[in-house]
């Protein structure tokens, strides 16, 4: 009988005015009926008076009907109205939207019932190619790696009745992979469950966050990884030895008497020779092997699964490769330069990574004290860390 917040409904509405009007019309009648009689005797002046009160009830009544209709007819109107306005109003955003709004049942294909005109844009397919899955379904343009967490958190929003955000990749008509961000909420249709939301583009701000991400863990002189992320990878790499069973090795790499390059060249012969040195290191090593820097002039090299023989015989590979090489400089004058390593293995000179790169930091300087150009092996007792090394 009662509408949502106490409201009656429309048929109870009527009923009740209808009440109303006929208590109020037979109890006019009766009143009426008798008052005439008892002051008009006379029974034709009474027969003409009927007639008036019957004109003057019809009259009555017949304003009141005017009143009511006009008046919910004028209602009506605005109503209308205002509907149309505010249909002009969403297509208006819907079609400015910078993605697409879309309606789509709960179901595995995401069977679209209403998608707006900006899914041209974002997809290269028209609406109605999406609409009821006429030429191909919304669900085979999303990557399948992404659509199983997609099912799953939209499951789990249904449950909890909150909207959902998702990130995913969709595959576009032309075949270009983007970046999709989409917002979106479940309603109840009856008996079916519809999804309601949008989808906007979000490549560029995934690219702006990966090429951060990046960032953050490279030197942006070399383009090498820094010291942070090579403490992460050799952390990484120290457990995977430990499960395994296997060797790892750390070298330690400085540059000999670099600041007489900068000394004599300039800063920016300095930044020449490290980037160059960045490249030669990354070109001899092995592609499971890393390169970072971690210092000024001083560069770590990872060798996951290198044992001992192997890892001195990969250092003094690369020592041999910079003494041999050299490196032109802007004004053309060559620079011949060469490189200390200290080598540490895991796990015999060190369980973690912290106690590997000081075994291999000093024996790198050992290497130094020994005339530089040299690579030296950590010795038994580089584990312990001596006041002022350096650490990953
Ligand atoms: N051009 C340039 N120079 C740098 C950079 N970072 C550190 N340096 C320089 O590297 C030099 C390091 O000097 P030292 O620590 O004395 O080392 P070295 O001259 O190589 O001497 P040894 O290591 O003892 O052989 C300093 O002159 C620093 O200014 C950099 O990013 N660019």
């Amino acid at each position: 009988m009662k509408e949502a917040r106490g409201h009656y409904t429309p048929f109870w509405r009527t009923l009740w005015i209808v009440l109303v009007y006929l208590l109020a019309a037979g109890a006019w009648i009766t009143w009426s009926d008798n008052l005439a009689e008892r002051w008009f005797t006379d029974p034709h002046t009474l027969s003409r008076v009927q007639t008036w009160k019957g004109a003057l009830f019809v009259a009555v009544t017949a304003g009141f009907l005017f009143a009511a209709l006009y008046r919910q007819l004028r209602r009506d109107r605005l109503v209308e109205r205002v509907l149309k306005e505010r249909e002009r109003q969403l297509a208006t955003l819907m079609d400015n939207l910078p993605g697409m709004a879309y309606r789509c049942l709960n179901d595995r294909h995401w069977t679209m019932k209403f998608v707006s005109s900006g899914c041209y844009e974002l997809t290269g397919y028209r609406p109605d190619e999406l609409q009821d899955n006429q030429l191909l379904s919304y669900a085979s343009l999303i990557d399948p790696e992404d659509n199983a967490l997609i099912q799953s958190n939209i499951a789990e929003s249904i449950v909890q009745q909150q909207a959902f955000s998702l990130e995913y990749r969709l595959t576009r008509k032309d075949g270009r992979q983007i970046w999709v961000w989409e917002r979106g909420l479940a309603v109840e249709d009856g008996s079916e469950t519809i999804l309601e939301g949008i989808v906007l583009d979000n490549s560029e701000h995934k690219r702006l966050e990966q090429e951060l991400a990046e960032q953050a863990i490279r030197d942006p002189l070399t383009g090498l990884i820094n010291r942070r992320e090579l403490s992460r990878l050799l952390n990484e790499e120290i457990r995977r030895a430990e499960r395994y069973g296997r060797h790892l090795a750390v070298a330690w790499i400085d540059l000999d008497h670099f600041k007489r390059v900068n000394d004599h060249h300039g800063h920016a012969a300095g930044d020449t020779v490290l980037q160059w040195l960045s490249q030669l290191l990354t070109d001899s090593i092995r592609s499971v092997d890393v390169i970072g820097r971690v210092g000024g002039e001083e560069f770590v090299a990872l060798f996951p699964e290198m044992d001992l023989e192997e890892a001195m015989e990969a250092a003094e590979r690369l020592r041999k490769l910079v003494s041999h090489q050299g490196v032109t400089l802007a004004d053309g004058l060559e620079v011949r330069l060469t490189i200390s390593l200290g080598v540490a293995l895991y796990p015999d000179h060190g369980g973690t990574a912290e106690e590997l790169c000081i075994a291999a930091d000093r024996a790198m300087y050992r290497a130094k004290e020994s005339g530089r150009n040299r690579v030296v092996l950590a010795g038994p007792e580089s584990s312990a860390a001596p006041a002022g090394m350096r650490e990953v």
